[in-house]
């Protein structure tokens, strides 16, 4: 399974910044070989220059990028990819600013070739800084990509003060909580913080801790943004089973920073649409059990889940289970074992609107062994 190629898809409300990410992929020196999908709505910004055979549908850039315009079916380009398998490492999907980045997400899954030779590594969504705010309140679609997301990239810092990047942060996390959130000036991150991120990402599942969104004091504001002066420590005695030391500082440089570090007063939201359901359990957990309810669960509720993901400890088995889905299309098998330094624990978390939290965490209790 994980020979299978990994597919980035690149998300993001218009003019957040994609187009400017795609293009530092795009040129800079890497040593991967990525194909690369963009649409041809809106302003495709790729340079003609660095371009060969730009009239081609696939055509390969001078780093080595092999890239293709979906002027067809996303499918038939993918199959043609396939056909040229071997010659790129790894798939970056650029999808327009108005769309639901879930139908492009689920390709990679439907089709049955396509499935066994691709996966889904992370949805990356770029935030502008300077709108974000705005379009959270009148674009549903600029909601859904934040909730989509594994990473998001807020870009545009320049443009606001560092009271606004707090508060864009503060609603970011009030909607998706777990993504890794790096702050960008011309999409300026490392490209090993938004590529190539499967372990990664799917390991610092519950690793931001929820808790920072808990409500202490509330404002009536309209939306009714919860705000509240946060020590980052005080809720937690030497009994504490959390870990406070989550900043993978590593070779991240835009790494989002502790909220110790760069907020003493750190605001947060609860979004009304978008709930977060994690699920962390010690013991064990059953296979025949967890399988079926998860695949009932994302068929039934799939519409209302965003994103799912989770790692899962079974019993009598040394590898961790582990799965994601994009509404109800779920991607799931045995990776490595449990280290030896490390708690068998199941982590999930479900993203959505609507959420039936009492009925998921039931149905998940049923399949603890
Ligand atoms: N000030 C500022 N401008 C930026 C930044 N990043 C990108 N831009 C500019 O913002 C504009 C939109 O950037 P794009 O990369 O084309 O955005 P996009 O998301 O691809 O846009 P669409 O294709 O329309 O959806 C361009 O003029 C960029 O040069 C940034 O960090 N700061």
């Amino acid at each position: 399974m994980t020979d299978r190629i990994p597919v980035t898809v690149i998300t993001g409300y218009l003019g957040a910044g994609k187009t400017t990410l795609l293009n530092r992929i795009l040129t800079e020196q890497h040593g991967r070989r990525y194909a690369v999908i963009v649409n041809e709505f809106g302003e495709i910004g790729i340079d003609n220059d660095l371009v060969v055979g730009a009239d081609e549908e696939i055509f390969e850039m001078n780093n080595g990028c092999i890239c293709c315009t979906v002027r067809g079916d996303l499918i038939r380009i993918i199959e043609g990819l396939m056909r040229r398998r071997g010659k790129f490492d790894a798939i970056i999907v650029e999808t327009t600013g108005l769309a639901d980045p879930a139908p492009v997400a689920q390709t990679f899954f439907v089709d049955a070739d396509v499935k066994d030779a691709a996966r889904l590594d992370a949805v990356v969504t770029l935030a502008d800084a300077k709108w974000l705010l705005d379009r959270l309140k009148d674009a549903p679609e600029a909601k859904n990509q934040i909730a989509f997301a594994d990473v998001i990239v807020l870009n545009k810092t320049d443009l606001v003060t560092p009271e606004e990047l707090e508060e864009v942060e503060a609603r970011i996390r009030g909607v998706n909580p777990y993504a890794r959130l790096l702050r960008a000036v011309k999409a300026d991150v490392p490209l090993s913080a938004v590529l190539d991120q499967n372990a990664f990402e799917l390991d610092r599942i519950l690793e931001i801790e929820p808790n920072f969104l808990v409500v202490e004091e509330h404002d009536h504001d309209h939306d009714h943004g919860h705000r509240h002066h946060h020590d980052h420590d005080h809720e937690c005695g030497p009994e504490c089973g959390h870990d406070h030391h989550h900043h993978d500082h590593e070779d991240h440089g835009h790494e989002e920073h502790s909220h110790k570090e760069h907020s003493h007063a750190l605001k947060a939201y609860h979004d009304e649409d978008i709930q977060t359901v994690a699920i962390e359990h010690g013991g064990e957990v059953d296979p025949e059990r967890f399988v079926p309810w998860l695949n009932e669960l994302t068929q039934r509720d799939g519409p209302d889940i965003l994103r799912c993901k989770g790692i899962i400890a079974f019993t009598n088995e040394p590898r961790r289970f582990v799965f994601q889905g994009v509404h109800m299309i779920l991607d799931g098998d045995l990776q490595r074992e449990w280290r030896a330094d490390e708690k068998r624990r199941s982590k999930l978390v479900f993203i959505g609107r609507k959420l039936k939290e009492a009925e998921i965490r039931e149905g998940f209790a049923r399949t603890v062994a």
